[in-house]
C-alpha cells in the first residue's frame, strides 16, 4: 500500500467534489477537502444536479440531519450519480436510528456506490447485529475482538450481493472489507471521537481521493489513516478538545508534506 500511498497524497489533480451533507458539519466538510487539495461544490438542489454532474469528479452522500428535502436531493444524486458513473462516497449517519434512517440507507445501498461507511455501531445495524449504541456515535462495546470479527464476516457476506463496493466500518479501530479482502487499521487517538464530524471528515477526504482518481480500496484505507495520523500529531500538541479540532483540520493541510508520513500507517487482517 505504501507504493499506492505516493501516487495519492499529496494529490496529483485537483477534484471537483459534489458534497450533499448536513449543516452541522458543512464548512468543516468544504475545508477538509479544501486543505487536502481537492475543490468541494456543496449543493443541495435538484434543480442544478443536472448540469453539476456534467463537473464533478466524485459524490458525497451523507444522511446527517435528515429532513425531506435533504432525502429527496440524496436519492436524485444518486440516481443521477448511476447513470452518470460517478464515483460515489455514502456516509450512513445515524442508519437503523429510525425506519427513515434505515430505508434510505439500504435504498442508497442498492445503487451500488463505491465506498459506504458508518461507525462500528451504525454499520453493524446494516448487518443486523445487536448495538447497545444510542444517537449517531459508536459504542465502545461493539469494538471488542469478538464484535470486530463478527461484523468483518457478516460485511463479508453483505460484499457478495454488493460486489463493487467498499465498506468501512470507523472506531477505536477501523474494518475495510471489499469481497474476501478485509484489513484493520489503528491509528488514532480518543479525541477523534470527542467532536463531531470526525466521521463526516472522512468521508469527505474518501470522496476527495475517488474524485483524484483513486481505487475504492486505497481510498478507505489511506483516508483513514491520514485522518487519524492527523489526529495523532494533533494530540500531541494541543490541550482541550477545540483546540484538538482546530489543529485537527491545520495538519488536514500540513501531514501530506511530510513526505514519510505514511511510515505510521498500523494496519492488520483478521486471523
Ligand atoms: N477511540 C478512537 N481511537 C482512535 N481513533 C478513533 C477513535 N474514535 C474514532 N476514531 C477515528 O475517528 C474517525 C471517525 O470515526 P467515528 O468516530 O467512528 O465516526 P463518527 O464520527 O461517524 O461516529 C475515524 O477515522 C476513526 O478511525
Ligand atoms: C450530530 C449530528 N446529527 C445529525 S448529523 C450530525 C453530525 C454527525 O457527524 P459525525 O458522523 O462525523 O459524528
Ligand atoms: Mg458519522
Amino acid at each position: 500500500m505504501t507504493k499506492k500511498l505516493a501516487e495519492i497524497i499529496p494529490l496529483n489533480n485537483v477534484p471537483l467534489i459534489h458534497c450533499i451533507t448536513n449543516d452541522i458539519t458543512l464548512e468543516t466538510l468544504a475545508n477538509t477537502i479544501l486543505y487536502l487539495g481537492g475543490k468541494p461544490i456543496m449543493s443541495s438542489d435538484v434543480r442544478e444536479f443536472a448540469d453539476l454532474f456534467k463537473t464533478t469528479d466524485a459524490l458525497l452522500l451523507n444522511m446527517g440531519r435528515l429532513t425531506v428535502n435533504h432525502e429527496a436531493s440524496l436519492r436524485e444524486a444518486s440516481h443521477f450519480a448511476v447513470i452518470s458513473h460517478k464515483p460515489v462516497v455514502v456516509d450512513l449517519v445515524g442508519y437503523g436510528m429510525t425506519e427513515q434512517r434505515r430505508k434510505l440507507g439500504d435504498e442508497l445501498i442498492n445503487h451500488q456506490p463505491t465506498i459506504v461507511k458508518g461507525n462500528i455501531s451504525e454499520m453493524r445495524r446494516l448487518v443486523g447485529l445487536p448495538t447497545i449504541a444510542k444517537g449517531i456515535d459508536g459504542d465502545v462495546s461493539d469494538q471488542s475482538d469478538f464484535a470486530l470479527q463478527e461484523l468483518n464476516h457478516a460485511l463479508k457476506e453483505l460484499c457478495k450481493r454488493c460486489p463493487k463496493t467498499v465498506f468501512v466500518a470507523t472506531g477505536r479501530r477501523d474494518i475495510v472489507v471489499q469481497g474476501e479482502r478485509s484489513a484493520l487499521l489503528c491509528n488514532g487517538v480518543a479525541a477523534l471521537d470527542r467532536f463531531v464530524g470526525t466521521g463526516d471528515m472522512l468521508g469527505a477526504i474518501m470522496a476527495t481521493l475517488i474524485g483524484a482518481g483513486a481505487a475504492a480500496w486505497e481510498a478507505s484505507s489511506i483516508a483513514i489513516s491520514y485522518l487519524n495520523i492527523a489526529g495523532e500529531i494533533a494530540d500531541n500538541q494541543t490541550h482541550g478538545l477545540e483546540n484538538f479540532r482546530q489543529e485537527m483540520l491545520n495538519q488536514i493541510s500540513l501531514l501530506q508534506k511530510q513526505s514519510g508520513w505514511s511510515k505510521n500507517i498500523h494496519s492488520s487482517t483478521f486471523n
